[in-house]
Order: C-alpha cells, then sequence, then structure tokens
C-alpha cells in the first residue's frame, strides 16, 4: 500500500474523511464555545452535504478512507482496544468507582460500537445502571462521561503525511487533544498502515496538521499561531531533517485569532506555483526560513517575506496569488467562511464551498477548476474541504532542480504523463 504525500496539488488518489455522526448533535448552546462550533449543526444535513463532498472526490477517482470505520477495524486488535480504554480511563476526571464502571461498559461493547463510544462520547444518562458514588452522584445528568469529538470531522489536523512518514500531531485545545490518541491508534494498529513510521507524536510540542503546507517536494511552510507553537514547528523541522524528507522549512507568524486559526485559513495551494490567499495579509505574511546546520540541528534566518522566502525555497520565479474576494469586505467575510480553505485535487484542480461566490470566481478567470460543494452546516466548525481531509497518498511531482543536498527523492513510481508533471 503506497502512502505518499510531496505537495499540496499532486493528483490525489487516497484521502482520509470522518463522516460526521451522532458527535455532532452532542452540541448544544451550552458546550458549542468550548467544542469550538460556531452554531448548532443540522446534523442530517451535515451528513448530506459531506456525503457529497466524498462522492465528488470519488468520483474524480480519489479513494475515500473513513476514520470511523478504520477506527472500529483498528479496534478488533487486542492491544488497541486496551490502549484507547486505558486512556479514556486515565482522564483523571472519573475517581475510581466511575472509572471502575466506565470500563465494564467499554469491556462490554464491540469494536464497531466502542468506535462509536469514543468518537460520540458517553453522557452520564446513558451509563445504565448507575454506578453510585461521589462523582457519579453530583454530575448533571446531561453532563459526559466521556467527552464527544466533533471536531474529528477536520481530519487534516490530526495528523500529517509528509512524504512516506506520518506526523501524528499534537493539538492544542483541549476539546480536540483525545482525537489523536484514536489516529495514533490506527497508524499504529490498522494492518493497512503497518510498518508506517511515526514523524511525530501527540506528547510533543503543540503542531496542528491545518498549519503543515507541503509547499513543494522538500518544502514545508509551518503556520505558527493559535495552534501550533515555534517548539513544535522546531521540533517537526529537526525530525523532518533528520529523516532526510525536506531541505527548507518556513515557519510562517500567524495572527493568534479565531478567524487565522491555521495557515490554511489563510493560504492554500491551487497549482504548482499558485495560492488562494487572503489578500489583507498576502503582503505582510513573513517567514523564517529554517536549514539543517552541519550537525542536522535547524537553524532559522530573519524573517522576510512569506512570497518571496517561498519561491525560493520552491526554486520558482514567483508564488502567484489568487485573492479572496473582490474588495476588502468581500475578502473578510469569505476568508471567515472558508474561501481560502480549497483541497487541490491537482494542479488547478480544486474542491471549494460554493457561497464564497467571489472567491471561486477569482479561481476560474485565474483558470482553477472549481469543484463547489455546500457546507452550510459543515461550515459551523469553521473549517472548509482542506480541513476536513487528509491526504494519504497523492502522485509525487517532480524535484524543482536536482536536489542540492543529496536528498534522493523516493522511488515511488512517478508517472510518465504527457505534461511531465507526474499527472494526468
Ligand atoms: N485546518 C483547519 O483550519 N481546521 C479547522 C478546525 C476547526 C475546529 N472547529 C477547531 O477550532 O479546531
Amino acid at each position: 500500500m503506497v502512502h505518499y504525500v510531496d505537495s499540496e496539488v499532486g493528483r490525489l488518489r487516497t484521502v482520509l474523511l470522518h463522516r460526521p455522526g451522532a458527535e455532532l448533535a452532542r452540541l448544544t448552546p451550552r458546550n458549542n464555545d468550548s467544542l469550538l462550533f460556531d452554531a448548532i449543526p443540522w446534523v442530517g444535513r451535515a451528513q448530506e452535504e459531506h456525503d457529497a463532498f466524498a462522492a465528488a472526490l470519488r468520483e474524480r477517482d480519489v479513494e475515500v478512507l473513513y476514520l470511523g470505520e478504520l477506527l472500529a477495524e483498528t479496534l478488533a486488535v487486542d492491544e488497541a482496544r486496551a490502549e484507547l480504554t486505558e486512556t479514556v480511563l486515565a482522564d483523571r476526571r472519573l475517581g475510581d468507582t466511575l472509572r471502575v464502571s466506565v470500563g465494564r461498559y467499554l469491556a462490554d461493547q464491540d469494536p464497531r460500537r466502542l468506535a462509536e463510544v469514543l468518537m460520540t462520547g458517553l453522557a452520564h444518562q446513558e451509563l445504565k445502571p448507575g454506578p453510585g458514588g461521589l462523582v457519579y452522584e453530583m454530575m448533571d445528568k446531561l453532563d459526559f462521561v466521556i467527552d464527544p469529538l466533533p471536531n474529528l470531522l477536520f481530519t487534516r489536523d490530526s495528523s500529517v503525511w509528509v512524504r512516506d512518514r506520518v506526523a501524528v500531531t499534537s493539538l492544542a485545545m483541549p476539546a480536540r487533544s483525545r482525537e489523536t490518541t484514536l489516529t495514533r491508534a490506527i497508524y499504529r494498529h490498522h494492518p493497512r498502515f503497518a510498518g508506517s513510521e511515526l514523524l511525530y507524536d501527540p506528547g510533543l510540542e503543540r503542531l496542528e496538521g491545518g498549519d503543515v503546507l507541503v509547499l513543494a517536494p522538500e518544502v514545508l511552510a509551518i503556520g505558527v499561531g493559535e495552534r501550533t507553537t515555534p517548539a513544535g514547528a522546531e521540533r517537526l523541522a529537526r525530525r523532518v531533517f533528520a529523516a532526510g524528507l525536506a531541505r527548507t522549512i518556513l515557519a510562517v507568524p500567524i495572527a493568534q485569532e479565531r478567524a487565522t486559526m491555521h495557515l490554511d485559513t489563510v493560504c492554500t495551494m491551487v497549482d504548482v506555483d499558485a495560492v488562494v490567499m487572503y489578500p489583507n495579509i498576502a503582503h505582510t505574511l513573513q517567514a523564517y526560513a529554517v536549514v539543517a546546520d552541519a550537525d542536522g540541528e535547524p537553524r532559522a534566518s530573519a524573517p522576510r517575506p512569506f512570497l518571496e522566502v517561498a519561491a525560493e525555497a520552491m526554486r520558482i520565479d514567483r508564488l502567484r496569488i489568487i485573492d479572496t474576494g473582490l474588495d476588502p469586505v468581500t475578502a473578510e467575510r469569505e476568508q471567515w467562511d472558508d474561501g481560502n480553505n480549497t483541497l487541490a485535487l491537482a494542479p488547478r484542480l480544486c474542491v471549494a464551498y460554493e457561497r464564497n461566490v467571489e472567491t471561486n470566481a477569482q479561481l476560474e478567470r485565474a483558470g482553477i477548476e472549481v469543484v463547489r460543494i455546500s457546507g452550510s452546516e459543515l461550515g459551523s466548525g469553521r473549517g472548509g474541504p482542506r480541513c476536513m481531509s487528509c491526504p494519504i497518498e497523492r502522485a509525487p511531482l517532480p524535484m524543482a532542480s536536482p536536489p542540492l543536498g543529496g536528498i534522493a527523492p523516493l522511488e515511488v513510481g512517478v508517472e510518465a504523463t504527457e505534461n511531465g508533471l507526474g499527472f494526468a
């Protein structure tokens, strides 16, 4: 099984999605802020929108894997089951009496139902018969014994592939931190991923997948802001250099605000040399170019304009920008609604939310084909097509020029095609 991603735009072959389920029905006006949703989604409609997204990908020959299914299959492995049960029971809010009772409940579930509980959580009133004990008695019947994970929908953030390695990330927000226990278990125990080496681990410094862009073979950009810390970027750089997976990493400071929670909320790639980007920051965004010194340690140079540093690292003349919206107000509205958060299926072919009318028109004027999907309900969690997808295999792109540092491209069968770019 090939797992390989060396760009943002190489033809997408396999992707990990999560079809939203009952975990979305846990959202209420009391908890939506802490669970990182801006509204209460209509679950059935969100599922329809998501099914249409998945269908659009399949129609274009993309293999769609579902996190829920992989998790259920993973839980058939005893070691994975024990590991994930233990993680849930380690929650110090439970106390001993409730812990024993939750442990028994989990042990009684078959892999499919256990996967559902791990994703959807468990409400106090669902644990029957109640175990008694102080903790249980003092809980409200609507409280959660196991918290739900409504942000599983955004598979981009909990893992990211860099060439043939997968980085299981370290999520910053408490509402999301348990997500990576699930992705980690899948990559470690599911037979499909047997032999995959983990490049990063949830116990390390904060790092989220939405901040990691594979700009070109051997060039990564890492947003540093609300979610990813400088220490997370440095740790990933060290590991990527040690594994010979990249020669330059750009650390890109972004405002620590909800509107710009990840780098992919302001900038995504739509061609080998083009990004759709929020114009209000395009020319002020800076980047620190990080390379390995003689000992393999990451060394950063002084910050310079992102667009310049990126083009240099990618060995192209210019990184073309396609603006979000037409005017500053439309740009602000469409950036908020994930107009920048496109998912490239191949160079010059991307998936975008239909509601971002002006941005999509700009993309088309620039020669990018746009597959429009509706996302009125999906978008209530503040994420678009890129956030909702974790590419596992993309057709490789050629190196921009012969590698200078002696890092050889992997032998993974670059397709010979008419345009020579490895995509049909
Ligand atoms: N890459 C992304 O921007 N992902 C969107 C994550 C949205 C989610 N509600 C969160 O706040 O983490």
